[in-house]
C-alpha cells in the first residue's frame, strides 16, 4: 500500500481539512492547522509531501520521526500541527485497513464514556450566566469562559475585582451544581496572576488555565506554592519536548496538549503517558472540529489520566460553521448528560461529507484573531 496524494481544505469557521488518498483506494482525514495561520500550515504539510507520497501509510512511527526531524529543524505551531494532522490521517487508514476505530489499535478502552464541557461567554466573558442555563438544559454541568478581558503586566485591584465578581456571581447563581475552568488565555502576566488567583480562591474553580504565557512555564510551579486551585496548560506547547520540562518542574495537575497542534495522536499518547508518570491529568484542547475531536477522544479512552474533553459545539469561534457540519455520522458524537461515547466507525471514527467539505473550502475565510491594544495603544494579549 502506498500513500499517492494529500489534498488540504481550508473551510469556515477557521479551519483545515488533510484528505491523505492511498493507491488501495482508502483514505484517511486529519485536521492540520493552527488557527489564524491554516495557510501557514497548509504550506508545511505540502512541504512534508515528498517524504510522503509513495510510502507506506502503515508505518505511521517511521514517518512521524522522518517528519520531525528529516528536515534538521523542528518543533513549533506550524510544524507540529502539520505533523498533527498527516499522523491523525495515517491512524484513520490504519484503523480502516483493519476494520478497527484506533482506539482497539492502542490497547482498547480505559473507559465507556468521556466527560467534555463547554465553552460559555465568548472573547469577553460577559453573558456567560445566560450560556450556562441554555447548556444545563442541554445535560452539561462542566464549563469553561475567560477570565478577563484585557489585562495589564501590572494592573488595578477593580480589574481583578471585575473578573472576581463574575465568578462569584455564576458560583451565587449555581453553587456548585456545575464546574468550571478559568481561562486566563495567556492575557495575565506573572506579576498579576498571584493576586488574580488568591482572589479566585474562594471560588474553587475546577482549574485555572494558562495562568501565563507557555513561555512563562518556569511560573507554574511557583504558582502553584500560592493556590490550591488546580492550574491547566498545554495548548500552546508542541511535543513531549515541551512538556517534559514542566512535568519535571511540577506546578501544573493538568495538561491540555491539543492534538491538531502537538503532532497528533502519536505524539499526544506519549504526552499522555508522560504526565500519568507524574499524577497530571490529561484534558484534550479542541475548540476546533470534528476530526479534531475524534482524534482526542482516541487518545481519551485509552488514557487512564483523561480527565475531561474540550469540544467546540456552540464556541464564540464557530461562525458560518458548525462542528458536526461537514460529516456524516453526527449521532455518533452525540453528548448525553455532559458525555460523549468511543466512536464506533473504523479508523478515527469520522466520516467526512466530501461534497460539503469542496463545497466550503471554495470560500475559505481568512481567520484571524482580534489585534487588541490596552489604553495606551500598545499590544495586549488576546
Ligand atoms: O481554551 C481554548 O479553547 C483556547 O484558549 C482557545 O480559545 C484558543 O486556542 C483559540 O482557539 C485561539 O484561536
Ligand atoms: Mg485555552
Amino acid at each position: 500500500m502506498k500513500i499517492t496524494k494529500l489534498t488540504t481544505y481550508r473551510l469556515a469557521p477557521r479551519w483545515m481539512f488533510l484528505k491523505i488518498d492511498t493507491d488501495a483506494g482508502i483514505s484517511g482525514w486529519g485536521e492540520p492547522v493552527i488557527e489564524g495561520k491554516a495557510r501557514s500550515v497548509e504550506a508545511a504539510v505540502h512541504e512534508f509531501e515528498p517524504y510522503l507520497v509513495g510510502q507506506d501509510p502503515a508505518r505511521i512511527n517511521d514517518l512521524w520521526q522522518v517528519m520531525y526531524r528529516g528536515g534538521f529543524y523542528r518543533g513549533g505551531a506550524i510544524l507540529m500541527s502539520a505533523i498533527a494532522g498527516i499522523d491523525q490521517a495515517l491512524w484513520d487508514i490504519k484503523g480502516k485497513v483493519l476494520g478497527a476505530p484506533v482506539y482497539e489499535l492502542l490497547g482498547g478502552l480505559v473507559r465507556d464514556r468521556m466527560k467534555v464541557y463547554s465553552w460559555v461567554g465568548g472573547d469577553r466573558p460577559a453573558d456567560v450566566i445566560r450560556d450556562i442555563q441554555r447548556l444545563r438544559e442541554g445535560g452539561f454541568d462542566t464549563f469553561k469562559m475567560n477570565g478577563t478581558e484585557e489585562l495589564g503586566i501590572v494592573d488595578s485591584a477593580r480589574k481583578v475585582d471585575e473578573a472576581v465578581a463574575r465568578i462569584a456571581e455564576i458560583r451565587e447563581a449555581f453553587g456548585h451544581d456545575i464546574e468550571f475552568g478559568i481561562d486566563f488565555h495567556g492575557r495575565v502576566a506573572a506579576p498579576m496572576a498571584k493576586p488574580l488567583l488568591r482572589a479566585l480562591e474562594p471560588y474553587r474553580p475546577l482549574f485555572v488555565e494558562e495562568p501565563v504565557l507557555a513561555e512563562q512555564d518556569e511560573q507554574y510551579a511557583r504558582l502553584a506554592e500560592h493556590t490550591s486551585i488546580p492550574l491547566a496548560a498545554g495548548e500552546r506547547m508542541y511535543s513531549r519536548f515541551e512538556f517534559k520540562r514542566v512535568f519535571a518542574a511540577g506546578g501544573l495537575s493538568i495538561v491540555q496538549p491539543d492534538l491538531s497542534h502537538a503532532g497528533g495522536i502519536t505524539e499526544c499518547l506519549k504526552i499522555a503517558s508522560m504526565a500519568e508518570a507524574y499524577d497530571v491529568a490529561l484534558a484534550p484542547h479542541c475548540p476546533l472540529g470534528p476530526i479534531a475531536l475524534a482524534a482526542c477522544l482516541q487518545v481519551d479512552f485509552v488514557s487512564h489520566n483523561a480527565v475531561l474533553q474540550e469540544q467546540s459545539m456552540g464556541i464564540h469561534y464557530n461562525q458560518g460553521a458548525e462542528l458536526l457540519d461537514y460529516i456524516v455520522n453526527k449521532d455518533d458524537f452525540r453528548i448525553e448528560d455532559g458525555y460523549m461515547r468511543p466512536l464506533p466507525k473504523p479508523g478515527l471514527g469520522v466520516v467526512v461529507d466530501e461534497d460539503k467539505v469542496m463545497a466550503a473550502s471554495q470560500r475559505a475565510p481568512d481567520w484571524r484573531n482580534p489585534l487588541w491594544r490596552h489604553a495606551d495603544g500598545s499590544v495586549a494579549e488576546w
